[in-house]
């Protein structure tokens, strides 16, 4: 099991081209976020603007649009139920998140339907997604032609998996992510990412101070902003996005009791600076 460290983050945070413009820093999607559960979406989306992806979309419930451009206007939006809208943009992002705060009705089942037939770069599978894929066999048959990424706490793992928290031992998780031919980035106290590559790592920091919902919302921001824009070792990419999650944790939890997600989307463009320059934090 490879252990995360700093090392992977600043090989990865490099320096950014003089010429570049928004489209050569990345295209993201994030599909989720119902009539009830807006912030799930709003959470994931400003740690994919913060982290430094190029364009990022919402692609939400228009009960959220409001609260979305009162804290994050630089994300363009687009209606859940527009599905030509929807599909067009899946189809030209690089990195796609569907499933933070989705729900598992009906419309959100059509919803992750439309995503998995359009997706064909990078798809990060997450929340309420995770448990419609799990429960429906229609679903299970839309294999999008792009590289998938799970990222299940216990529960959902467990779910998608069969394995029950104790039968999720290394050998058995790895199996289950080679079955489901995808990366699987198993949150939880220590969480392991089991790629496709066979590549296994794992997190030695982070803590309780980051048990408040949205935490895992705001983890796929940041791996789909850090996908879309870095170039190089995927595997390492997706690795230094989660070790980032839980090392601006780790700083801000010096002085917290708890440590809010928006306060980790907050604090990624300064650390982002610090690691690209190898400054020690
Ligand atoms: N502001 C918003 O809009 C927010 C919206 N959200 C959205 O809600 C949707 C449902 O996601 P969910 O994880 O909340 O519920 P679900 O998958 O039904 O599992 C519940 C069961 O699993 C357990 N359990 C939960 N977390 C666990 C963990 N980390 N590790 C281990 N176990 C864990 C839990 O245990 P218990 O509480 O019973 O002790 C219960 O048994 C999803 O789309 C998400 O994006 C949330 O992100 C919150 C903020
Ligand atoms: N005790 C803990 N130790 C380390 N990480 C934790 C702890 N509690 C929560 N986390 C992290 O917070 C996130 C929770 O993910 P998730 O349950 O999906 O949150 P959400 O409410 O956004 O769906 C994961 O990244 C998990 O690793
Ligand atoms: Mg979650």
């Amino acid at each position: 099991m490879h252990v995360i460290t700093q090392k992977d983050v600043e090989n990865v945070i490099q320096k950014r081209i003089e010429t570049g413009h928004k489209g050569t820093f990345g295209r993201v999607s994030v599909i989720g976020g119902n009539a009830n559960m807006g912030g799930a979406a709003i959470m994931a989306v400003q740690a994919a603007v913060k982290a430094g992806a190029g364009l990022t979309t919402c692609i939400s419930h228009k009960a959220n649009l409001t609260a979305l451009h009162a804290r994050v206007p630089e994300a363009m939006f687009i209606d859940y139920f527009d599905n030509d809208a929807l599909c067009k943009s899946v189809f030209q992002s690089n990195v796609v998140v569907v499933g933070p705060g989705l729900g598992t009705d009906e419309t959100a089942k059509q919803v992750f339907s439309s995503v998995l037939k359009n997706a064909n770069q990078t798809l990060i599978i997450d929340g309420s997604a995770i448990t419609m894929l799990a429960e429906d066999d229609q679903l299970k048959k839309l294999t999008p032609s792009a590289k998938i990424i799970f990222t299940p706490h216990e529960i959902e793992w467990q779910r998608l998996s069969g394995l029950s928290q104790a039968e999720q031992t290394p050998a058995k998780n790895a199996a289950k992510a080679l079955e489901l031919n995808a990366d699987v980035v198993l949150k939880k106290h220590g969480t392991e990412i089991y790629h496709l590559s066979g590549k296994c790592s794992k997190l030695t920091i982070g803590g309780p101070y980051m048990s408040t919902g949205g935490m895992g919302d705001t983890l796929t921001g940041i791996c789909a902003a850090f996908l879309a824009q870095f170039k190089g070792d995927q595997d390492q990419i997706l690795d230094a996005a989660v070790y980032t999650h839980s090392d601006i944790a780790d700083l801000l939890a010096k002085e917290r009791y708890v440590v809010l997600p928006s306060e980790i989307a907050d604090n990624l463009q300064k650390y982002m600076k610090h690691r690209c320059n190898g400054q020690i934090l």
